[in-house]
């Protein structure tokens, strides 16, 4: 990847421009802390000229057919085909994962537009049985408006995809505000968006000071639903202030994966789906395990195959041949820190790992393994978003239920056994959104994703996430009879 300085726009009313007060902000490179680049800053003017065109735009897009939006979003996925290693790069210099690992985000982001281009045809609406002859009563699904969406770092071009190819698909108009870490991945996306020509105002990009650019979607009657990914603590925060304005909202929050093993498991399968669901995107994932419960009797035979899985792990420059790049930034690193040091202050012993790494400058930390891990640890409780695996250990079945179910998120946990009715047990008595039995891996495009408790709400993928940009019209119709 080319070390000139990248410099990103916004893209509003299907222009690329610099903030109308020539502000700006530096993107670094995670893993050397190099300055890579510089984003415009949106002022006030910037905001509200995007607000004004998704309005504008949001008049005609929602009267094209389902056919036409398909049209432009298969032009897109066209384009995001044969652009994936030039997005993958960007990802990868101001994100750090491996470019690899980046490649696997460009594909599974066009997997959303791919599936939205197909089920934007497919949304239809009812016609009731009438309570007299005369009438007709029929039931549409409509696009909601205009749409706000706000995104985090550590997936800088899946995230605001899988939000805006339905909400595209659904006839909404959208304005994408990512996370401040990876603006140039998504200045990168919204060439392609240029190039597809979907009309000025469908689609935009607003970069800049968070709380600026989302308290004026609050405060404007005109965008009718927020879409965010992120942290539970923003996610509140930004259902009280939608409040306001009564915009519909979907939350994509934290999480604080279990991950049991049963005593019946196949433990090889087991231990790759620990590895995995934990070590992917170095742990920062919402849906990573962040605590494995084993049970006593296959403790040890568990432990040895996860320790030769993660004592392999490669990690360092995301360009190079590694399993995982480094942490975001300080506040992230910090975090991990604390958390491990806070498990071993508290008698946790250390398997692997534990401690930073050397290397590039910027944040890096070991993949981590801990074990004799309690629930009086900060581990066992609050989210880590880095490399480090706590073990637990449980007798009983209800044991492992009562422990994993004891949080107040409920995104994503996994089950391995082999048992058929112990699967069944498990699975449909864990709280959470989503379950992954005998896989560490289960976002797929035309499933589901979400979360239930503080993991929020809504659903992202599949026939379900469409919805989340439709509200419902009834039309009660009396007509005459000749
Ligand atoms: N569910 C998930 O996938 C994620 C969970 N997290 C969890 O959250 C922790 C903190 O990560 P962090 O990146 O700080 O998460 P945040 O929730 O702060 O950031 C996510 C997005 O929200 C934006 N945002 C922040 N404050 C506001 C605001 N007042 N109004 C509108 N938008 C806002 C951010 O913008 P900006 O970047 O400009 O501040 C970013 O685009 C992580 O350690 C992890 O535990 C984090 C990311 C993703
Ligand atoms: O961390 C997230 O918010 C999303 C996880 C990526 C995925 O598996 O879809």
């Amino acid at each position: 990847m080319s070390e000139a300085k990248q410099v990103g726009q916004l893209y509003i009313n299907g222009t690329f421009k610099p903030a109308e007060d020539g502000q700006t902000f530096e993107v670094l490179n995670p893993y050397t802390l190099a300055i890579i680049g510089e984003q415009a800053e949106a002022s006030e003017k910037d905001i509200q000229a995007a607000i004004d065109g998704a309005v504008q735009a949001f008049r005609t897009w929602k009267q094209t057919t389902a056919y036409e939006r398909a049209g432009y979003l298969r032009k897109l996925l066209h384009l995001m085909q044969t652009r994936e290693r030039e997005i993958a790069e960007v990802m990868t210099l101001e994100q750090g994962k491996p470019v690899a690992e980046a490649v696997g985000e460009v594909r599974y982001a066009a997997s959303y537009v791919a599936w939205y281009a197909e089920e934007g045809i497919r949304v239809t609406g009812d016609l009731l049985a009438p309570s007299q002859t005369d009438s007709r009563l029929s039931v549409r699904k409509i696009p909601v408006g205009p749409v706000g969406i706000i995104t985090p770092w550590n997936f800088p071009l899946a995230m605001f995809v899988r939000k805006i190819a339905p909400a595209l698909a659904a006839g909404c108009t959208v304005i994408v505000k990512p996370a401040e870490q990876t603006p140039l991945t998504a200045v990168k996306f919204f060439e392609l968006i240029h190039e597809a020509g979907f009309p000025a105002g469908v689609c935009q990009l607003l970069t800049g000071e968070a709380s600026k650019i989302g308290s004026a979607w609050m405060a404007s009657s005109a965008i009718r639903k927020i879409s965010f990914t992120g942290s539970t603590a923003v996610g509140k925060m930004l259902m009280r202030q939608a409040s306001e304005t009564l915009k519909k909202v979907s939350l994509e929050l934290g999480g604080h994966a279990p991950l049991i093993v049963f005593d019946d498991a196949d433990l090889d399968m087991a231990a790759a789906g620990a590895v995995e669901s934990k070590f992917r995107n170095c742990g920062q994932v919402c849906v990573a395990t962040n605590r494995v419960l084993v049970q006593r009797s296959v403790y040890d035979a568990f432990i040895e195959k996860l320790m030769k899985r993660t004592s392999a792990l490669t990690f360092g420059d995301g360009f190079t041949n590694v399993d995982m790049g480094p942490i975001i930034d300080k506040q992230g690193f910090d975090k991990i820190v604390a958390h491990v040091d806070d498990a071993l202050a508290k008698g946790a012993k250390c398997l692997l790992g534990g401690k930073p790494a050397k290397g590039g400058g910027g944040y890096l930390f070991e993949p981590t393994v801990l074990t004799d891990v309690t629930s009086a640890m900060r581990i066992a409780k609050e989210e880590t978003f880095g490399p480090v695996l706590p073990v637990f250990v449980f007798d009983t079945e209800a044991e492992a239920i009562q422990m994993a179910n004891d949080t107040p998120f409920g995104l994503a946990a996994y089950c391995f056994t082999e048992n058929l009715s112990r699967s069944i047990r498990v699975t449909e008595a864990l709280e959470y959104g989503m379950v992954g039995l005998n896989t560490g891996r289960i976002s797929a495009a035309q499933a589901p994703f979400g979360g239930v408790k503080m993991s929020g709400f809504g659903r992202e993928g599949g026939r379900y996430g469409i919805e989340e940009y439709l509200v419902t019209q009834y039309i009660a119709t009396v007509y005459k009879e000749s």
